[in-house]
């Protein structure tokens, strides 16, 4: 089955990184987000209780982002894969957290992780 539910772009702004300066500032962190889903059953029922609600998704990884407040990007990747596994039942993901500017001359720097099995 290889049915899945996406987020692309998702700019979330919180205090992220590891030297002390950057405890003291927000930065934006973009997140790509896809998920093993069955969609055949939303695609019979029309209902929004059988789907992987991707606004519902994007709100909580909002939320943990902003008060987790990680000093590194492995560290939010690591938690917002276990809150997807453990609150919405997801049992594969792979997901990226893009940290834009913070290495010059670098458009974007971040992690790629893949947990569960499809
Ligand atoms: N693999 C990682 N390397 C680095 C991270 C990180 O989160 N993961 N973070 C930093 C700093 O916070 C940097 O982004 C400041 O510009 C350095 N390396």
């Amino acid at each position: 089955m290889a049915d899945s539910v996406f987020i692309e772009g998702l700019v979330v702004e919180t205090v992220v990184g590891v030297y002390d300066w950057e405890r003291e500032v927000t930065q934006s962190l973009v997140i790509d987000l896809e998920m093993a889903w069955d969609n055949r059953v939303p695609g019979h029922s029309d209902d929004v209780a059988d789907a992987l609600d991707y606004a519902t998704v994007s709100g909580r990884v909002e939320t943990c982002l902003k008060a987790l407040r990680p000093k590194l990007l492995e560290r939010g990747a690591e938690v917002l894969a276990g809150i997807l596994q453990q609150e919405f039942g997801v049992t594969w993901l792979r997901l990226t957290i893009r940290k834009p500017g913070a290495v010059p001359g670098a458009k974007a720097v971040g992690v790629h992780i893949e947990r569960g099995a499809r």
